[in-house]
């Protein structure tokens, strides 16, 4: 049987970080869908520089992806009953508690795992894996120019 597995994030700006989460999310099943946060969502910090659709563009077109979706913009768990996966795999730094998710999961009587990715750190000096980090290095640049 087909097992799927599902990964989320903003994915403002693809980096390493980014491509080690996907790439080890995708080793834990069939397929891998990733289902990309609409712009509204991202509440928790700056909200991303590009489009919904150019984010779930690009990480669709990653060899590791099956599908990339973009998430409903009211109800989280919408996406996940249409995709049905075995597993959903949380970011090692989201800020998502995996009991909450498997409780949600449970009152609407889905059956899903849920794990947590690790971490992948920088191989080499000015290596930026974090989205936020690369703008900042972007406005730093240009205002010293
Ligand atoms: C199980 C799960 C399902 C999600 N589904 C959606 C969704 O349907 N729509 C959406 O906008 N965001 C969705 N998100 C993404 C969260 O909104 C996201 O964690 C956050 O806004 C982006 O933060 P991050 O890039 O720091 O992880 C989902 C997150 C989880 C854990
Ligand atoms: N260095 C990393 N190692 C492992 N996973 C990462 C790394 N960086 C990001 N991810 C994961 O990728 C997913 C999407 O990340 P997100 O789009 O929030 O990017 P980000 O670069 O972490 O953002 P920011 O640094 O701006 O907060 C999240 O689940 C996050 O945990």
């Amino acid at each position: 049987m087909t097992r799927r597995v599902v990964a989320q994030g903003t994915f403002d700006l693809i980096h390493p970080g980014h491509v080690h989460y996907l790439s080890e999310a995708a080793a834990m099943g069939d397929e891998l869908h990733v289902i990309v946060a609409r712009r509204e969502n991202v509440t928790h910090k700056e909200p991303p520089v590009l489009p919904d659709r150019q984010r779930r563009d690009v990480v669709d077109a990653l060899g590791v992806v099956t599908e990339a979706h973009l998430g409903h913009r009211e109800d989280i768990f919408v996406p996940i009953e249409r995709i049905d996966p075995d597993l959903i795999v949380l970011g090692h730094d989201q800020h998502h508690d995996a009991d909450g998710i498997r409780d949600a999961l449970a009152a609407r009587g889905i059956e899903c795992e849920v794990e947590r990715a690790s971490a992948r750190d920088p191989r080499y000096a000015g290596e930026l894996l974090s989205t936020g980090r690369i703008v900042e290095r972007i406005l730093d640049a240009r205002a010293d120019e």
